[in-house]
């Protein structure tokens, strides 16, 4: 649906009322996002300090006021949709026009403070946080009054004003199904302007919206369909004014309910109302320098900087409480955005402004330009006024008035008993709360006062270390890596001792073995050689015991059979004979007896033997057992030996190795020595020459601030002498080229100075990172500074660190003068630079001036210009003399190479060929000098 959108405060179908005019100033917001990625990079420091109390935000030595500041120290920025543009959407539904303003420097946040990125806005941006509110309002209310809701979007891209939400437009989407860039091109849309003063947006698109998701999708196309690019300070800059507009129609029931003498009487009627809530995203302000802009990227930079130099204005006139009341012309059609925001800043709308701004350093001098806009944005004076049907609004005023009356009334009569009794249950339930949450408190805090002891406990224990100890340890165990040749030969000392000890103590084991074993050996040989004769001995001894006694034996039987024989026979000779037979046989039976026993001796004695041979046999086992325990103890050790000796080469080559490093890594260390003095002092120069260039600027800019404005009136009013004007006049013209050459000359330093700092912070993050994770460090990929030990890297790092700091402080001071001049050539444009130039003579004369010193400059360059080329043309002479010098240098080398080849040659034949020389130094040396041609 196409039709003719207000940006005014009225709806174009009812005229405005003046039902609560009171006026109010725009309310002004600071939001500070955190540093991103090339800003930490480039080691930016924040230049920004927030106030955690209070809504202040300091830079250098300005302070600026807001109403709210958000990031940094200040309130966190999720508060902001609470407390700033809440009660805007309230007062929507009051019949109030509302704006939200983003405002600041490109890549400062805007888009994503405002949500209309496609990227990170669409759900914690401010517009997604709109829509939420509004449709939880309008479902809590919506039986009480009809709604109808539409939106428009549209963008001001160089001037024109683009239609985001033209239908007609095809929707581009990417392969993937992912909406696309949309290039086609986009309606223009018309501004016109009532007789009223009511600014209208002819042609734009007002789409009816009944959910918050087909708002959510208007919010998206538009999105895509915004023109953005990309530059060196944002990737994806918005190049062009974006105002997603929310239109809300209300019509309201109302009854008005009177009781009059005891009779009830309902009288129904109708509210209309209509508000508007403008969503603004500003593109950026930029310098094509800094952007890195050209071309297409450039016009659109240009003209997004009139738009907004055309708002400053706007802010500037509307601001200043003096121009205010002197009725000055704020000059609202200096641009299309400013006649669209005609009514958001001075008019009928609730404004509220948020400044987005960068906190790093590098962009202090656009931060002190947007906080300073947004300073005297604050001092806009709006009147809004809740845009009701006129009769509609008189019944709302008398109803009021009649729910005051009957409010008097009640509060007039006594209290009655039931809403006291209400009161105490009130007062019961908060006391209930209270103590609950003094419960809960107590609760916390002891598990606080737990976790503190616990802390506490564990750092005495060594258990919890602070990151930097953490670190501080690293470097300490890394340190200790690059002291290593004389720990590795304490190390190898203590491994040689160790092996000699454990060498030794199997040296003793093997003698105790080999003492054992001999032993052993001369045991088992006196054992051998023990039972050996005595078993011979015995054996001999047992056969002749046998013999005697088979012997004494046949002599019994002998006898025996005598005595049977003479038995047989009885004379008195044979009685004789008996009885000698019979003694002999006794003796003989003893005899036997006693051989017996010799015998049973000569048993016990063979089973001692068995006994012996038993012991004997047990030694062998031993002796065999120690003598392969001597084998295994003799091979262990000649183990331990070779591996000693293998381990002793590894350690020798290692140390080698170390030793190799060390002396690359101390060499590494003289280079960065040696860098780090020369860098120090090439930064300290140019510091130097910044902070005279910057000390100047300020001299300068201070003059010019003390030195009177009109310089046609001296002191005693009379006007000045020709030559004293004249004088003046000159002193004035040097002065402005001076402070011009000085800002151009500052600036030239300044963007230096950035890329130096940046330079160094990118080496002081990677160095970092080689501390944190040496194994993947990036230095080690570059190959430079490959061998630097730690203490050499927290040396560099922290000189790196020093630099730093010299960098950005001169940085800031750089900065603040910059901005100083910017602000001054700001005034020149309020105030034009040639309002001292008061009559023609002046002006002919100041003319003359610049004729005659423009004259000499050229006169100066020119003579310098025939310097250079002088100075060129010596330096390419000086450079073929070098050339053909190193020529010739190269050339007697290789000559000489030649000839000690050819000597050495010589000397060889010489010396095999005359031996009889042999070597004879003398003759050597001669033949050498006539080989080389010298003369003795
Ligand atoms: N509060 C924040 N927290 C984290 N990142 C942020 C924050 N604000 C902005 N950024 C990031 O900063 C970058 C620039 O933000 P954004 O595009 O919103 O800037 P902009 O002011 O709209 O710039 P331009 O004027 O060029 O369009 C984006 O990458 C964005 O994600």
């Amino acid at each position: 649906m196409e039709s003719h959108s207000s940006l005014s405060s009225s709806s174009s179908s009812s005229p405005p009322s003046s039902l609560s005019s009171e006026s109010c100033c725009v309310k002004v917001a600071v939001n500070v996002r955190p540093l991103i990625g090339d800003e930490v990079t480039q080691g930016c420091r924040e230049c920004v300090s927030v106030s955690p109390v209070t809504p202040q935000v300091q830079m250098g030595t300005h302070p600026f006021t807001f109403d709210h500041v958000y990031g940094s120290n200040g309130s966190p920025s999720s508060l902001m949709f609470e407390e700033c543009v809440a009660p805007l959407v309230d007062g929507l539904f009051h019949g109030y026009n509302a704006t939200v303003l983003a405002y600041g420097q490109t890549g400062s946040g805007k888009t994503y403070t405002m949500g209309t990125g496609i990227k990170d806005g669409t759900k914690n941006g401010l517009i997604p946080q709109v829509m939420s509110a509004l449709f939880n309002k309008i479902d809590s209310v919506k039986h009480q009054m009809g709604f109808q809701l539409h939106v428009s979007f549209i963008e001001i891209l160089k001037e024109e004003v683009l239609d985001l939400l033209d239908s007609s437009v095809p929707f581009n989407r990417l392969a993937n199904g992912t909406p696309g860039k949309v290039v086609l091109s986009k309606s223009p849309v018309q501004i016109r302007e009532s007789p009223n003063g009511v600014i209208t947006l002819s042609g734009a698109t007002e789409v009816p919206i009944a959910t918050k998701e087909e708002m959510a999708s208007c919010l998206e196309q538009g999105s895509l369909t915004r023109a953005t690019g990309s530059t060196n300070m944002n990737n994806e800059s918005s190049r062009s004014h974006a105002i997603f507009t929310i239109t809300l129609e209300q019509m309201r029931k109302i009854s008005s309910i009177s009781v009059v003498k005891d009779t009830v009487d309902e009288d129904m009627g109708e509210e209309y109302c209509c508000a508007k809530l403008h969503l603004v995203d500003l593109a950026g302000s930029e310098r094509a320098k800094r952007t890195g802009s050209g071309g297409v990227r450039l016009k659109e930079g240009i003209h997004i900087n009139r738009g907004l130099l055309a708002l400053g204005n706007v802010i500037s006139a509307l601001g200043d409480e003096k121009r205010r009341k002197e009725g000055a012309h704020v000059p609202y059609r200096d641009s299309k955005l400013t006649r669209l925001l005609q009514d958001s800043l001075g008019g009928n709308s609730k404004t509220v402004m948020i400044a987005c701004i960068s906190p790093a350093d590098i962009n202090a001098e656009e931060t002190l330009n947007t906080l300073k806009y947004a300073n005297r944005a604050r001092n806009i004076q709006n009147k809004p006024v809740a845009n009701k049907d006129l009769i509609c609004s008189e019944m709302q005023k008398m109803r009021q008035e009649l729910q005051y009356l009957q409010a008097t009334l009640c509060a007039r009569g006594a209290t009655s008993s039931e809403e006291v009794q209400v009161m105490r249950e009130k007062i019961m339930k908060l006391e209930s709360a209270n103590e609950e949450l003094s419960r809960e408190l107590h609760i916390y805090r002891s598990k606080r006062v737990t976790l503190d002891y616990c802390n506490i406990d564990a750092q005495e224990d060594g258990v919890i270390f602070s990151k930097d100890d953490g670190l501080k340890r690293g470097f300490e165990s890394m340190d200790s890596d690059y002291e290593m040749s004389e720990a590795t030969s304490d190390i190898g000392a203590a491994e040689e001792w160790e092996h000699a000890l454990r060498q030794n103590s199997m040296g003793k084991e093997l003698n105790e073995l080999s003492k054992r074993l001999e032993e052993k050996e001369s045991e088992m040989r006196v054992c051998g050689i023990g039972t050996e004769t005595i078993r011979q001995h015995f054996e001999k001894k047992m056969m002749e015991l046998e013999k005697e006694k088979r012997t004494v034996q046949d002599e019994r039987d002998m006898l025996l059979a005598e005595v049977e024989e003479l038995a047989a026979s009885s004379d008195r000779q044979a009685q004789v004979a008996r009885d000698n037979h019979a003694h002999k046989l006794k003796a003989l039976e003893t005899q036997i007896l006693n051989l017996k026993k010799k015998q049973e001796n000569q048993v016990e004695v063979l089973k001692q033997k068995q006994k012996s041979e038993d012991a004997a046999k047990r030694l062998k086992t031993e002796i065999q057992c120690i003598k392969a325990q001597k084998v295994q103890l003799q091979q262990k050790m000649k183990q331990e030996a070779e591996q000693f000796r293998q381990w002793k080469a590894s350690q020798e080559k290692e140390l080698l190795q170390l030793k190799k490093e060390g002396r690359k890594t101390e060499h590494e260390r003289l280079k960065l020595e040696a860098l780090n003095r020369r860098q120090k002092m090439v930064l300290q120069r140019k510091t130097e020459e910044a902070a005279m260039a910057t000390k100047r600027l300020k001299e300068l800019l201070e003059a010019r601030k003390s030195s009177p404005h009109d310089i046609s009136v001296i002191a005693n009013g009379q006007p000045p002498s020709r030559q004293t004007n004249e004088k003046s006049l000159r002193k004035w013209l040097d002065n402005e080229l001076e402070v011009m050459a000085k800002v151009h000359q500052v600036r030239f330093q300044y963007e230096k100075q950035i890329q130096v700092r940046a330079a160094l912070a990118v080496e002081l993050t990677s160095l970092r990172q080689e501390m944190e994770f040496p194994s993947n460090s990036h230095q080690e990929k570059n190959g430079q500074f490959r061998f630097l030990s730690p203490n050499t890297r927290l040396e560099r790092i922290a000189s790196l660190e020093s630099m730093l700091d010299v960098s950005s402080n001169a940085l800031t001071a750089m900065g603040s003068q910059l901005s100083e001049a910017e602000e001054r050539e700001h005034s020149l444009h309020a105030k034009p630079r040639w309002n001292h130039i008061q009559s023609m003579t002046d002006a002919k004369y100041l003319l003359q001036y610049v004729f005659d010193s423009t004259a000499e400059a050229r006169s100066k360059i020119w003579e310098k210009d025939r310097d250079i080329k002088e100075k060129k043309e010596q330096l390419n002479d000086l450079l073929c003399l070098l050339q053909l010098t190193e020529v010739q240098n190269r050339e007697i080398l290789k000559e000489k190479k030649t000839r000690e080849q050819t000597v050495s040659i010589a000397l060889a034949s010489t010396s095999s060929s005359y031996s009889v020389f042999k070597f004879n130094p003398y003759f050597h040396t001669k033949i050498q000098n006539s080989l080389l041609g010298i003369s003795p």
